[in-house]
């Protein structure tokens, strides 16, 4: 039996729940207030839990796998294997100081008060960099904080950064540069194969996000002038048309961002009849 603690509520619910659909995983029964829900693996279940809470649940086991940020992996400094990187949840923890302050770096906060909810990174990166502060830990509303004489500085997450210009605050350093991960309990890795067959399916979506499958028909002799058109990846497959001697069917895998432009080569070049298709995923 095989347990995955995923974010309850926040805004890394719906991307987990989407992203482990996507992966033939998904949750039978849902509803942001239960506790446990069921997958059609009759050997998975999902366990709903905070965020922050993950990482500690799944170094101490109780659950096997989770889904969480690396920023809240490295902050509650959690013994467990990080299995893959899901390149969602991007976001920064920024050092930021007010708009009109004069200090530009950290090294300006020396034995100066810097408010932050992620007190274990904030610490070492100072103390990496020989700084002396101190640390007010605070638990949301961090941007506020130099607004009211309790710190100079904020360690704050930022990802469209709209947050910090609203609250007249600027940004003088990163600090720490997170996005969602697919972490494991190092006992639960020897277990068996379904941790590994897990981040085997979720991988193969990632991978599928990026591509699309394109299918068109070719005039036989066109066809070296539509295979110089197609990046050379894998393929392109060519097979014949059943009802024409000069017709062949070309298929190829192609980078999404590449599709607008292969699309128009590929009609210059004499492809007609161009499909393009989604991939749901790509196992190599
Ligand atoms: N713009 C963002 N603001 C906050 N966290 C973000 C953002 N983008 C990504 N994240 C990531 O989301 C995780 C925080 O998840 P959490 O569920 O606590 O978020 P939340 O939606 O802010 O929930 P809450 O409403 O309880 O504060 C962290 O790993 C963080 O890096
Ligand atoms: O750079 P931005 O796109 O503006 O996003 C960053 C902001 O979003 C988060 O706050 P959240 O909405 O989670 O509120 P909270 O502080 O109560 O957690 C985070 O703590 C920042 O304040
Ligand atoms: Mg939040």
């Amino acid at each position: 039996m095989i347990r995955i603690a995923i974010p309850n509520k926040g805004r890394l619910h719906d991307p987990t729940v989407s992203l482990l659909k996507e992966a033939g995983l998904p949750l039978l029964e849902g509803g942001t207030r239960k506790l446990f829900a069921k997958t059609t693996d009759p050997e998975i279940t999902y366990l709903f839990a905070r965020a922050a809470d993950i990482p500690e649940y799944v170094q101490d086991g109780a659950a096997d796998v989770g889904v969480t940020g690396l920023d809240l992996i490295h902050e509650t400094k959690s013994d467990v294997e990080v299995l893959l990187d899901l390149n969602f949840g991007r976001a920064n923890l920024v050092l930021a100081v007010p708009e009109e302050s004069s200090i530009s770096s950290a090294s300006g906060l020396n034995g100066m008060r810097v408010a932050t909810e992620f007190p274990n990174i904030t610490g070492g990166y100072f103390r990496d960099k020989g700084i002396d502060i101190e640390i007010i830990k605070v638990s949301g509303a961090c941007e506020m904080t130099p607004h009211v004489g309790i710190a100079d500085a904020i360690v704050d997450i930022s990802s469209s950064g709209t947050t910090l210009v609203t609250n007249h605050l600027k940004m003088i350093d990163k600090v720490f540069s997170s996005s969602v991960q697919l972490i494991a309990n190092k006992q639960s890795m020897q277990k068996n194969g379904k941790i590994e067959q897990i981040r085997t399916a979720l991988e193969s979506v990632l991978r599928a996000k990026g591509k699309r499958y394109l299918m068109m028909n070719v005039p036989a002799a066109h066809l070296d002038e539509v295979k110089r058109v197609l990046p050379g990846m894998a393929g392109p497959t060519v097979m014949k048309v059943e009802s024409s001697d000069s017709m062949l069917a070309v298929h190829a895998v192609v980078e999404s961002d590449r599709i607008f432009a292969t699309v128009g080569d590929l009609k210059k070049a004499g492809a007609r009849d161009i499909l393009v298709v989604p991939i749901e995923r790509m196992m190599p």
